[in-house]
């Protein structure tokens, strides 16, 4: 099986080789030679240039590795195999182990990878993505921050503090990269559903860049997890003596913008290009950082902006699965648990979604959502509204404020009820028990929230309580369901992994100074198909939006003279795609 994989691969990496040697376009993809300047032991302990004892022996002469390595040379697909092995006998030895020890060393063989061989580990990983993904992110990418004091050994990305005020200018030069096109940073104030975690949530950034290059296909040289840390306030992690971030609380007001503004300044002085995706942040900095730098800079924030992509992708599947034509989206009633940065995202956006379709105001297509927060439901009767949750909050004639989320499922029989509330199992037997006197025919569960033992219910309880014939999904993976009625209860992923490689992906190879509500629009429309089909669709939205500078020696004109195909077959193009090449040592 494996090596059917891998011979698939090869016979891909070829193809890949021949197209790319004809290409028009960009150069960062191109299999070709790669300069390196460095020499022996130095290019050894680079992950990004180490092929471990799969060096030629040429190479060896060329780059002063005579004698450093093994003599054998052990073939790439040799050394996939031997990882593979390790991996799979690391999986019997641990049966029967709690899940966590079980997840925490699995994360471990493939950080240790990561961190000497990256092309192998992008290999491995795109090879099996669907058993390592939860891995090296959701859910497994949760416990590694939250351990991740205890579990560091090796740097990864950058860090910028409070007290690296009036320095970020120069520091952002201490990045060993020339380029970078993909930034992914947290202040870790609200990492997943476990709350503020202060440096440790640098690991957030680092499984997001894990999929840009296991699914977008952006080279892993150009990548860079960034962790801002301004304090925490986690008492916790603030008296742990091998806690690794500053120890103090977290900077508030100015103060705290001023960093990140200073960070954002430095950041785009040295790669003007870059595209900078914000995540993690607790709701009021996640709003506040997007209203600011959005028209400014190239950035997007994925809990807000990415998440109501796939939600509203996920909503309108669940008007297909109802047998019903997608027009009818426009009368599901949709109960969203959580008003935050994700709740209120995914509602702003379904929202818009029925103004646009039913051709009515927002304020009109408001009429059939309800938004419930840690208080119950949103009404206008509620004294210091969140001016955020103002455009939702309910008329209290219709239901009471502050009603609980059995009350408002019970009263308003609901097509589809929605959790991103961060808290687990708050889909209790009775909730979801209520949800089988929806008005659908088909109702629609989804527990967005993460990790597993956050989200608002398990796959298993779903079907169980609400009924066999649910649309189910949620943003951790769940096993499907082996139902009574002997059919399957398939669970869909609803996370923003779906969504955000591709916008990122679009954006940077348009060259778009900025990103605009049309290139997320159009990344939510073609969720079903391909990374590279929805960067392909927010790179065509950047030309339409008329704000695309081009990308290397690609012009605007020939971006905009490009055909749907075209654009697909140049995003395909300049995906990186793991396989040695030939180093080449330049002083
Ligand atoms: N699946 C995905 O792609 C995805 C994307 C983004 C966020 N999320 C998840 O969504 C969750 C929330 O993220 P966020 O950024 O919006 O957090 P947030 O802290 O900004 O918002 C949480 C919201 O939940 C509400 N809440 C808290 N306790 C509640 C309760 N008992 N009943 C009802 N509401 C309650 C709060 O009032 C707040 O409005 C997290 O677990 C996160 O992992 C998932
Ligand atoms: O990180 C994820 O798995 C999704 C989302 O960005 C979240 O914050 O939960
Ligand atoms: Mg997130």
């Amino acid at each position: 099986m494996m090596w059917r994989n891998i011979a698939g691969f090869s016979k891909a990496a070829a193809a890949a080789a021949r197209t790319h040697g004809s290409r028009r376009y960009l150069s960062s993809a191109i299999p070709g030679p790669c300069i390196v300047h460095k020499r022996g032991a130095d290019i050894l302990h680079d992950p990004w240039f180490n092929k471990d004892t799969g060096f030629p022996l040429t190479e060896r002469d060329r780059l002063g590795l005579r004698g450093l390595l093994p003599p054998r040379v052990i073939s790439f697909e040799q050394q996939y195999a031997r990882f593979i092995e390790s991996f799979r006998s690391l999986e019997r030895n641990t049966q029967g182990q709690p899940d966590n020890v079980v997840s925490l060393a699995k994360w471990r063989i493939l950080n240790r990878l990561h961190d000497r061989n990256e092309t192998l580990y992008y290999r491995v990983l795109i090879d099996n993505i669907k058993d390592f993904a939860p891995i090296i992110y959701t859910p497994t990418v949760g416990l590694v921050c939250q351990n991740y004091s205890g579990l560091y050994r090796r740097p990864r990305g950058m860090y910028f503090s409070a007290k690296d005020k009036g320095e970020m200018m120069s520091m952002i030069y201490n990045w060993p990269a020339h380029q970078v096109d993909m930034i992914v940073i947290t202040d870790g104030s609200r990492i997943l559903g476990l709350g503020d975690l202060g440096v440790q949530g640098i690991g957030i950034p680092i499984g997001k860049l894990d999929m840009y290059v296991a699914a977008a296909g952006i080279n892993p040289q150009r990548v860079l997890p960034i962790m801002l840390d301004v304090g925490t306030n986690n008492q916790k992690l603030l008296q742990n003596p091998l806690y690794l971030g500053l120890r103090q609380p977290r900077l508030e007001g100015e103060e705290y913008l001023e960093i990140v503004d200073e960070f954002m300044e430095a950041a785009f002085t040295r790669w003007p290009k870059a595209v900078v995706q914000f995540e993690d942040f607790q709701a009021k900095w996640a709003f506040e950082t997007l209203d600011r730098y959005r028209k400014k800079f190239c950035m997007f924030n994925d809990d807000v902006q990415g998440t109501a992509g796939v939600a509203l992708a996920g909503l309108l599947g669940t008007v297909r699965a109802q047998g019903r034509p997608l027009s009818d989206f426009v009368n599901q009633k949709i109960v969203v648990v959580g008003a935050g940065s994700a709740g209120l995202g995914v509602t702003k956006t379904a929202v818009q979604a029925v103004a646009r379709m039913a051709g009515i105001s927002f304020a009109e297509a408001t009429k059939n959502f309800y938004l419930i927060d840690k208080d119950g439901l949103v009404t206008t009767e509620r004294s210091k509204l969140d001016p955020a949750v103002v455009p939702f909050a309910k008329n209290p004639a219709e239901i009471r404020e502050g009603a609980s989320i059995v009350e408002v499922v019970k009263t308003v029989r609901p097509h589809v009820l929605l959790g991103l509330s961060g808290v687990g199992g708050i889909f209790n037997e009775e909730v979801l028990k209520a949800m089988r006197e929806s008005d659908s025919c088909k109702p629609a569960i989804f527990a967005m929230s993460n990790p597993t033992l956050n989200a608002e219910c398990t796959a298993a309880d779903a079907f169980k309580h609400a009924g066999e014939n649910i649309v189910f999904g949620s943003g951790s993976p769940f096993e499907n369901v082996q139902l009574e009625n002997g059919s399957v209860g398939h669970v869909n992923q609803a996370n923003n992994m779906y969504l955000f490689p591709g916008i990122g992906l679009g954006t940077l190879l348009s060259g778009a100074r900025i990103v605009t509500d049309g290139m997320l629009l159009a990344a939510a429309e073609c969720i079903r198909h391909i990374t590279a089909e929805v960067g392909a669709a927010v790179l065509r939205a950047a030309v339409t939006d008329d704000i695309v500078e081009g990308h290397g020696d690609v012009g605007p004109r020939d971006l905009s003279h490009m055909s749907k195909e075209e654009t697909v077959d140049y995003i395909t193009r300049n995906m990186w795609f793991p396989i040695y090449s030939p180093l080449v040592h330049e002083k």
